[in-house]
């Protein structure tokens, strides 16, 4: 094999082509992991210090793969020898009679997950300084925590590395040839291999559009908040308080989520789990301040300890399909081109399982799971396929 003849070829080293290319390598694989820009970055969806973990879904498909997930994770910490989750807690509230919520619920309980259930008077014993709603059911999955992501992202890469994998970052991928030998071209040259990964992110219809393909993706740009405590420590992971999803808030079309104060002390991350429609190569003209709003009357009205302007502006980007759940699946009309894409605002916690499943694709193996949520046919009335 040449030194530009691979195995396989990952195009694009976020969380989910990071693991697909640690898992060939695992496998003993000539795997190939190409980036557009130079790493780190942050201009995808991968990088900023946290992510939730839990195993609280509304499809019983998520919590299932979450089980062996937990492990993987355990797993990269232990070979990089790097800290990558805390354990916090999640906490899901929402209107009790509400169908999200409901749904929420009796997975755990169909999953006999570990799950303490707070009612109104346990509440504020549990979880103090939130103004809970009458009428909102309140429950904490146990096992959830709080992933640690740049961390993650480098700790994947560098086992990756460490097993000879290659990695060749400030490489933009500029054509795709379909083939028994896919043929990749940067501007350094052409690299050829037998199955090729398309986990491009925000940018998975640039590159599909090379193989004449197109899925019905949305990328938007998150504001990513941080809210100061007005008493230091008071939502902090050290004092114990819990990762927060709130489904159906009022006057919210989407979820609210948080994470307690760690990464930046004094500061706690709130944010709107939906943005406004951006170009991933010009994401900061994206402006809208409107989710920022929703944010603050809501922080006045539930979180009294935090001042409600935000301290802290990140951003960040979604990559969202049309029922919210991933893409995992062979490319239409070439079997050896395997698409990870649409991970719709939480796929990070998932990565360990996702680039398994997206390696034993790419080997032409049987996956380890049932991918039928993930199928690109779901999508036949909005995909255009010119082939
Ligand atoms: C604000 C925010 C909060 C989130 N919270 C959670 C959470 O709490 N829990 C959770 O599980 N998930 C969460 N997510 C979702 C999770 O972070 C994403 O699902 C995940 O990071 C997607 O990873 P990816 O590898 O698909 O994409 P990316 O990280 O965007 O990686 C794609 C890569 O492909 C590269 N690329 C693109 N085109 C080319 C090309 N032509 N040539 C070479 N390289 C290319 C890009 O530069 C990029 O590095 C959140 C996301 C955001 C934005
Ligand atoms: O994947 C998650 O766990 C979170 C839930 C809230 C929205 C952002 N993503």
């Amino acid at each position: 094999m040449s030194s530009r003849d691979f195995d396989c070829i990952v195009i694009g080293a976020g969380i989910q082509g990071s693991f697909t290319a640690y898992h060939l390598a695992k496998n003993g694989k000539k795997a190939l992991l190409l980036e557009q820009f130079f790493l780190p970055h942050s201009r995808g969806s991968s990088h900023g210090q946290t992510r939730i973990i839990r195993k609280a879904y509304e499809q019983d498909f998520y919590t299932h793969m979450m089980e062996e997930c937990f492990q993987l994770w355990a797993q990269l910490e232990s070979e990089a020898g790097v800290k990558l989750y805390r354990r916090t807690g999640l906490l899901l509230m929402g209107p009790e009679k509400g169908r999200e919520f409901q749904l929420f619920k009796s997975t755990m309980e169909r999953n006999r997950l570990p799950t303490v259930t707070l009612g109104p008077a346990d509440f504020s014993q549990h979880i103090p300084n939130v103004n809970r709603n009458p009428g909102d059911g309140a429950f904490v999955d146990t096992t959830a925590g709080v992933l640690y992501a740049d961390r993650a992202l480098r700790a994947a890469q560098e086992v990756f590395r460490s097993l000879g994998g290659v990695i060749m970052d400030g490489e933009k991928v500029v054509d795709i040839k379909p083939g028994p030998l896919v043929s990749v071209t940067t501007a350094s040259g052409v690299y050829r291999a037998k199955s090729l990964v398309i986990t491009a992110g925000p940018w998975a219809n640039t590159l599909l559009s090379h193989t004449h393909l197109h899925l019905p993706l949305q990328v938007v740009k998150i504001n990513v908040c941080y809210w100061r405590e007005r008493t230091p420590g008071a939502y902090s992971a050290g004092n114990r308080f819990p990762c927060f999803i709130h489904v159906e808030a009022e006057g919210a079309g989407h979820h609210i989520y948080g994470l307690p104060s760690n990464e930046y002390p004094g500061l706690m991350k709130v944010c709107y789990h939906m943005g406004s429609e951006t170009d991933p190569d010009d994401r900061d003209r994206q402006m809208d301040r409107g989710d920022i709003d929703i944010l603050s009357r809501y922080i006045t009205r539930h979180f009294p300890g935090l001042v409600p302007v935000p301290a802290v502006l990140e951003s960040c980007m979604y990559t969202v399909t049309p029922d919210h759940h991933f893409v995992l699946d062979r490319h239409p009309s070439h079997s050896n081109i395997i698409i990870g894409a649409g991970f719709s605002g939480h796929g990070f916690k998932f990565g360990p399982i996702v680039g398994k499943v997206l390696c034993e694709l790419a080997l032409g193996q049987v996956p380890s799971y049932d991918l039928s949520p993930f199928k690109i046919q779901r999508f036949s009335s909005h995909s255009k396929s010119a082939l």
